[in-house]
């Protein structure tokens, strides 16, 4: 395991050089008539320059080159099940659930990889999200992506990313997650078969949850966010293919160099990886079942107050000891809409079919909650305190937006469990009068 230096902190104004070239910042201003050692500045915008600043996020990244010396952008049609659009099929309120996806045994990196499930919204107007899952088994060599359309919060499941950036590297392990902001220049490698779900929301960035009444402290830490330091290589390379993201589609430049030839930077708009098991888990001690958003570890907002466009949950190993209490998840219907997937272990509320590697959609109002095993055995279990969820890390994505289905997600994937409705409908009538 590569062992990257990290600087600690969410939402922090940073600072980074890389040791090769000391003083490469720029003292008491952004843009020298000079920069040190024949350096370019540039400015990578995250919000509108006007945005207040508790919104206002940029960093200034000086490098070898600019980013502008690239030949034009051509499609780059690589990702065939890559999508923005939601139409492709027919509406489908139903409950779904995916075995886990296959990672392909062709070679094929994380940009090709690419596979989109579900979303909602409009890259153009800057509003929705979009759920995609990669699974690949190949580096992407001599090729950076960015998005265009918003910020990607990858969670591995199965293989470790090694990612380079402009801000320099991070590895990011199963349990961990990390965020590419909209615009950032990434490189994936990755050792043998590599799946993992991705968030995509077009409105925003990612924040941590306001905590109200826990306090100044709880869930996930600021100082547990890691962000890289900064790491350039002076790399001239004859078609390094630079690939964009751009209104769902794939677009490649190339340029004769590498662009991950930033020495220093500073700024507040940066990626980062977060590791899961250091979320502080909060929840009842005394009886009844917690809404899941006790365990949000981020939260794009929408406009609407205490309304997210997506947040990032998770169902962490914990103790669990309310008493005279159903303690799994209850029955529900939701406005929300909740994908759920599963990095590792099972899922508190289903007994089977929901494997590490597979996914369930449950859509807006549509019923659903423990399968008929779990029912019955968390109604008549003894209630001692007891560990749950050890060795397991589902996580949710919950939107206030309705998602649709991809023909990739319903179909071509051929993962649909067609009888995932069978898991409740052995369920009883308990009614006595
Ligand atoms: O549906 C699910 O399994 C997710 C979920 C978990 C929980 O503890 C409460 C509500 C909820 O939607
Ligand atoms: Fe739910």
């Amino acid at each position: 395991m590569p062992e990257y230096e990290y600087l600690s902190g969410f939402g922090s104004h940073f600072s980074s050089e890389d040791s090769r070239c000391p003083n490469a910042l720029p003292e008491g201003q952004n843009s020298p008539q000079k920069c040190a050692y024949g350096l370019y500045a540039e400015q990578l915008s995250g919000s509108a320059f006007t945005a207040p600043r508790t919104e206002n996020v940029r960093s200034w990244l000086y490098r070898v080159r600019p980013s502008v010396i690239h030949q034009p952008f051509e499609r780059y049609d690589v990702a065939p099940y890559l999508r923005a659009k939601w139409d492709e099929q027919h509406p489908n309120p139903n409950q779904m659930r995916w075995n886990p996806f296959d990672v392909p045994s062709e070679k094929v990196d994380f940009v090709a990889g690419l596979h989109t499930v579900c979303g909602a919204g409009d890259t153009r107007s800057r509003h929705g999200l979009a759920v995609h899952v990669y699974l690949c088994n190949s580096s992407m060599e001599n090729q950076a992506m960015y998005n265009s359309d918003g910020d990607f919060l990858i969670v591995p499941q199965q293989g470790s990313l090694d990612i380079t950036t402009e801000f320099g590297k991070m590895y990011v392990q199963p349990n961990e997650i990390c965020v590419i902001p909209q615009g950032i220049r990434f490189s994936v490698a990755v050792e043998g078969p590599t799946r993992g779900y991705i968030l995509e929301v077009y409105d925003g960035h990612f924040k941590l949850p306001d905590l109200g009444p826990i306090g100044a402290n709880g869930l996930a830490n600021p100082r547990d966010f890691l962000t890289p330091t900064a790491w350039f290589e002076d790399r001239e390379v004859q078609g390094f293919k630079m690939v964009s993201k751009y209104q769902g589609a794939l677009f490649v430049a190339t340029q004769n160099h590498s662009p991950f030839d930033v020495v220093a930077w500073h700024g507040n708009y940066v990626p980062y990886k977060y590791d899961l098991a250091k979320f502080m888990v909060i929840n009842s001690v005394s009886f009844d079942h917690c809404d899941p958003s006790i365990f949000t570890v981020l939260t794009c907002p929408s406009n609407r107050y205490g309304t997210a466009i997506a947040d990032f949950v998770i169902f962490p190993p914990r103790w669990s000891v309310q008493e005279h209490t159903f303690r799994p998840p209850y029955y529900h219907r939701n406005c929300m809409s909740e994908f759920m997937g599963l990095i590792f272990g099972r899922y508190e509320a289903k007994e089977g079919g929901f494997l590490p590697g597979g996914a369930s959609l449950h859509s807006m109002m549509t019923p659903h909650g423990p399968d008929r095993k779990c029912f019955e055995g968390a109604s008549n279990a003894e209630l001692k305190p007891e560990r749950i969820a050890d060795g397991t890390q589902a996580f949710m994505f919950e939107s206030s937006l309705s998602m649709a289905v991809t023909k990739w997600g319903e179909e071509t994937c051929q993962k649909l469990d067609a009888k995932y409705y069978e898991c409740w409908q052995a369920l009883e009538k308990k009614f006595k009068i």
